[in-house]
């Protein structure tokens, strides 16, 4: 059974100063042809200070750590314990990007929108697995555009390609990016929205923290003209409210009308 590793991308060419147009290059065609491949890359050398995420990671580690009465005294929308035994056993922290003031557009010149309003930070717990059952979160695919994961210290996320599970190694320094179902609607199939999921490990609680930056909820998703009419092909989804796309894969995030050609 042939074996594919899943590609790490150097971007400190976009990070350092001086120029690199070169390195860019470099980085984009491979990103682009880890998007069509897997729709998933590891990044590296990303400029995130590693104190800082470990500070992250810390933070999420006490308020898991705490009692249910703590952690159901912070806003209903912010906590959530899945129950649902079909979609794994976790508990996730959201934090709204927009309503921390956080890469909130100026309100001038207007024809510049804030388009973050769907973007969100989440910090996810997992306890340990048991004799009787190892699912963290079952197999899915993100609604929205990129996700970028951190998984510093315990393992767990593993990718679908060709019918394997490719297991994702945690690492301090490195990012997981994966595409959502929106990019792969604009690119009109091109990049992939990778299926993925996490397997508990034994004896050992696991932590990780996504970030998930979407399309704002009134944007009209649909393949790209680049991807379909200036190149000849026809598109291979139809349109749809980003809003009514995510109310559909909320309604039932266990059974995949999950797909966006549903
Ligand atoms: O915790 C992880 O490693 C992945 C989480 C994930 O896939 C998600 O929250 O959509
Ligand atoms: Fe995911």
């Amino acid at each position: 059974m042939a074996y594919f590793d899943i590609p790490t991308i150097d971007v400190s060419p976009f990070i350092r100063s001086e120029e690199n147009e070169e390195g860019k290059k470099k980085a984009i065609e491979q990103m682009r042809e880890a998007c069509v491949n897997y729709g998933f890359f590891q990044i590296a050398n990303h400029g995130i200070p590693l104190e800082l995420l470990s500070r992250i990671m810390d933070m999420y580690k006490t308020f898991f750590a705490s009692s249910d009465d703590e952690k159901l005294s912070v806003p209903s929308d912010n906590y959530f314990k899945s129950t649902k035994k079909s979609a794994g056993t976790y508990e996730q922290l959201l934090f709204h990007l927009s309503s921390s003031g956080f890469n909130v557009c100026p309100e001038n010149p207007p024809h510049i929108k804030n388009d973050q309003a769907r973007d969100f930070l989440l910090g996810i717990y997992y306890s340990p697995a048991t004799e009787a059952e190892n699912v963290g979160k079952s197999a899915h695919k993100d609604p929205g555009c990129i996700t970028i994961l951190y998984q510093a210290e315990v393992g767990g996320l593993q990718v679908h390609k060709d019918e394997q599970w490719i297991p994702i190694a945690p690492s301090k320094d490195k990012l997981e990016v994966n595409i959502g179902d929106v990019i792969q609607v604009l690119s009109n199939n091109k990049f992939k929205s990778a299926t993925h999921r996490v397997i508990r490990p034994r004896e050992t609680n696991r932590y990780s923290c996504a970030f998930f930056y979407n399309v704002q909820g009134d944007k009209w998703v649909e393949p790209l003209p680049q991807c379909t009419k200036e190149i000849g092909e026809s598109p291979k989804y139809r349109g749809f409210l980003f809003k009514e796309y995510v109310q559909l894969r909320q309604r039932d995030e266990t059974h995949p009308p999950a797909r966006p050609e549903d």
